[in-house]
């Protein structure tokens, strides 16, 4: 490991990430901070959670003249909450600095993000949509603009976003330094890349699995129609202190929610149907704690790093390998654990297996809980509060009262009063979640095959399975 004080950072940085709690650097960081600062363009890949955010935005701030109010970096990401993300935390690290980034987005009133521009941000963190718009009305300038970012740069070369990055970078100076990171970087993606950049360096931190070890990841081999009442029973049997649930559709994000709120869950759906204020409540009640069960398209799996997440679900698994890298990267960040539960149908088993192939990771079998397992599951949960009380709560000024009850009545009982009390009641409302048809696995390898466009029409392209739909129609929004 490496100490940030052994990378020749300035002063008021190192002081940032002292405040951070950030002692030593991760082996992205270790690896392309030195690149970055010489000049270098940097090509990053690095699994979910390992810091690339730092690794990028050190370099970028050491770049940027604090006394010129100019945008002199310039930061594209694929969604708002992760532009929003990634802005606070370069602001993290430049406090000293007196450089200032602004997050600039889609759904956002146009003429007060006119105003934050005028106010002279050094750095802009911005979704490509609404960045375009900016350039074409002149109320963003680029021409001082030194580093430019890609963040999950392997989304934004895809088709849905590689058009408006082309058109973006056009716009900056070429001798300008270019810095893509991303955990997945697919070989004909990292083939356009180069031809955006100059002689790039390729940083790629060596790992045996695209995803991180300290996720551990289960499949269940579910029928479509069982798997409400099984991520239900889940849920029950694990407590997860926040979960996020990945669905296929808005419409079976809207559905599960609303499954999930009737059977008495704290849980909020987010996709990108929703008003952009909707979208910041769900996201900040999921942050604080006061939503447990965020159920989410693809719009969540990139980037967005909270702290806490124990479980991440795949209701449906994602159509490419790279989305479930992403995915289930939202838990087992900064070096913590966590799960990852697929939900396969039996026809989808072949598609599980590609995923494994490409991830080089292997999934477990579970078997489905069933409601037995979850009332004793849900039970072993308060016994665990018991426990707690027991072993941490001074508990002298109930003993009377539990002394007069056990006069009356035998203890066993009492005590299974108790814990049917603190038990959380099983709701059995009945619940319909709409089919989607299955993935095939034929389908994304006959396309992988293809080369590049039909790939990417894997991606992006119509039909029922296209999970990139909400993606597309919010470029166009943003
Ligand atoms: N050197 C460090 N020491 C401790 N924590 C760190 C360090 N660098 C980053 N972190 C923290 O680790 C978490 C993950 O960082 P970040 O979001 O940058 O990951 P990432 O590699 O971009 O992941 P993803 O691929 O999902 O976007 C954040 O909470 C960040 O503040
Ligand atoms: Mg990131």
């Amino acid at each position: 490991m490496t100490k940030f004080s052994e990378l020749s950072i300035s002063a008021p940085i190192m002081k940032a990430l002292e405040q951070m709690g950030f002692e030593e650097a991760t082996p992205i960081q270790t690896e392309t901070i030195p690149l970055a600062k010489e000049g270098y363009d940097v090509i990053g890949q690095a699994q979910t959670g390992t810091g690339k955010t730092t690794a990028f935005g050190i370099p970028m701030i050491e770049r940027i003249d604090a006394k010129l109010r100019k945008v002199q970096g310039l930061v594209v990401a694929p969604t708002r909450e992760l532009a929003i993300q990634v802005a606070e935390e370069i602001n993290r690290i430049a406090r000293f600095m007196g450089v200032r980034a602004l997050a600039v987005y889609g759904g956002q009133q146009m003429d007060r993000q006119i105003r934050a521009l005028k106010d002279g941000p050094q750095i802009v963190v911005a979704t490509p949509g609404r960045l375009l718009d900016h350039l074409r009305r002149r109320t963003i300038r680029v021409d001082h603009v030194k580093v430019a970012v890609l963040d999950e740069a392997d989304e934004m070369l895809n088709m849905g976003f590689i058009d408006d990055i082309r058109d973006i970078l056009k716009a900056i100076p070429e001798e300008r330094q270019t810095l893509l990171f991303s955990a997945t970087m697919p070989k004909e993606i990292r083939n356009i890349a180069t031809t955006l950049m100059k002689e790039p360096k390729e940083v790629k931190i060596k790992a045996k699995e695209m995803t991180v070890t300290n996720i551990e990841q289960f499949f269940i081999e579910i029928p479509e129609k069982f798997k409400f009442d099984t991520l239900n029973n889940h849920l029950d049997i694990h407590s997860p202190d926040l979960a996020i649930v990945f669905a296929r559709t808005k419409k079976r994000v809207d559905e599960v929610t609303e499954g999930l709120q009737a059977r008495g869950y704290r849980s909020e759906g987010i996709h990108g149907d929703l008003t952009q204020g909707k979208r910041m409540s769900v996201l900040n009640k999921f942050k604080q704690g006061r939503v447990d069960v965020l159920v989410a398209t693809d719009v969540a799996a990139r980037g967005l790093d909270i702290s806490g997440v124990t479980h991440v679900y795949n209701f449906d698994i994602p159509q490419d390998p790279e989305s479930y890298v992403h995915r289930i990267g939202r838990t087992g960040r900064a070096g913590r654990t966590g799960e990852a539960i697929s939900f396969v149908t039996p026809r989808e088993m072949a598609h599980l297996h590609l995923i494994e192939k490409t991830t080089k990771s292997k999934m477990k079998r579970m078997t489905p809980p069933t409601n037995q397992d979850a009332r004793r599951g849900q039970q072993q949960v308060t016994i665990e509060k018991l426990e707690k009380a027991i072993s941490k709560k001074d508990l002298s000024s109930y003993k009377e009262s539990a002394q007069q009850l056990l006069e009356d009545h035998d203890s066993v009982t009492v005590i299974a009063a108790a814990i049917s009390l603190l038990t959380k009641e099983r709701r059995d409302t009945p619940v319909r979640i709409s089919s989607v048809a299955p993935i095939s696995v034929k389908k994304a390898m006959n396309s992988k095959g293809g080369g590049q466009r039909s790939k990417n029409k894997r991606f992006y392209g119509g039909g029922r399975n296209n999970r990139k739909g909400n993606f597309q129609k919010r470029r166009k929004r943003d």
